[in-house]
């Protein structure tokens, strides 16, 4: 492995296509002896859109809570880009170069507009000055409109966001998440409660998505999974089971042993 940056030179750097852009490397966690994580391995590359799978209690939502530093493995590193070490660095610090997680439920501000929970969520220039006589830039309203664009809430965008349907809240909060501007975007259940119309638009706007990030989606309904996954990954009591195409994992005999009891 490269040699790690420093913390003032946390920087993801300019990332082509292909990229590697996370990485996990036998990492463990421990909840009072059981072991929520054992010796989990896998990559993700920019402009990929990966699917992990797994039943409950696999470790999916642990695996998150690593990436993201809410939980401290006790083994293991977990690499930003080519250098940068996630586990030197705290949960604000990691949003803050680039790494996004929409968790199941969304959490709009109900009382403001679309536009305006944009606004809210954009990353802003914290200086004193530039809040003070905060007016939005052209460039900051560009990216409003395309972020509206790539979430389909265009005609939606003056009205509140508390009477929108539980889909376009969905798809608001992963625009707030796009305006933060991050490269790696973690997803948990997108389309849980969706209907299948819905169900549709989100599979269209994370593979969008995906095509100037990495995305990575923990999902449980496999239709979708089939509709978006071009590699999927299998986790199993903490570990890496199985990875590959969704025709792949089907036809594992690992796989259908765990989930079909064959
Ligand atoms: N804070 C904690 N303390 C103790 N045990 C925990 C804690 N967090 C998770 N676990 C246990 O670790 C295991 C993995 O949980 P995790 O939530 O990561 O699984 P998951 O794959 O996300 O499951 P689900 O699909 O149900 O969300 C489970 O057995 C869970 O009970």
């Amino acid at each position: 492995m490269k040699l790690l940056k420093h913390e003032n030179e946390q920087n993801v750097g300019d990332l082509k296509k292909g990229d590697r852009i996370l990485l996990v490397d036998g990492v463990s966690v421990s909840f009072d002896g059981f072991k929520a994580l054992n010796n989990l391995s896998f990559s993700i590359n920019y402009g990929e859109l990966r699917c992990i799978i797994g039943a409950n209690g696999a470790g999916k939502s642990t695996m998150m809570d690593v990436v993201t530093g809410k939980t401290r493995p006790d083994e293991g590193h977990v690499v930003f880009g080519e250098a940068v070490d996630l586990l030197g660095l705290n949960e604000p610090t990691i949003a803050q170069i680039g790494i996004g997680r929409k968790f199941q439920k969304p959490t709009v501000f109900q009382n403001n507009t679309v536009f305006e929970n944009l606004e809210l969520a954009m990353k802003e220039d914290k200086r004193f000055f530039k809040t003070l006589f905060s007016k939005l830039s052209g460039e900051q309203e560009d990216k409003i409109d395309e972020t509206l664009g790539l979430i389909g809430l265009k005609d939606l965008v003056h009205r509140q966001a508390g009477i929108l349907s539980h889909g376009q809240k969905q798809w608001l909060e992963i625009g707030m998440l796009i305006m933060q501007e991050p490269k790696l975007l973690l997803v948990d259940e997108p389309v849980a409660g969706m209907t299948p119309q819905e169900v549709e638009n989100t599979a269209e706007i994370l593979t969008n998505l995906a095509k100037d990030n990495a995305v990575v989606v923990v999902e449980h309904d496999m239709e979708f999974i089939r509709s978006i996954a071009k590699k999927v990954t299998v986790l199993h009591e903490g570990s890496v089971l199985a990875e590959g195409s969704m025709d792949a994992i089907q036809n594992n005999e690992k796989v259908r042993q765990v989930y079909l009891g064959e």
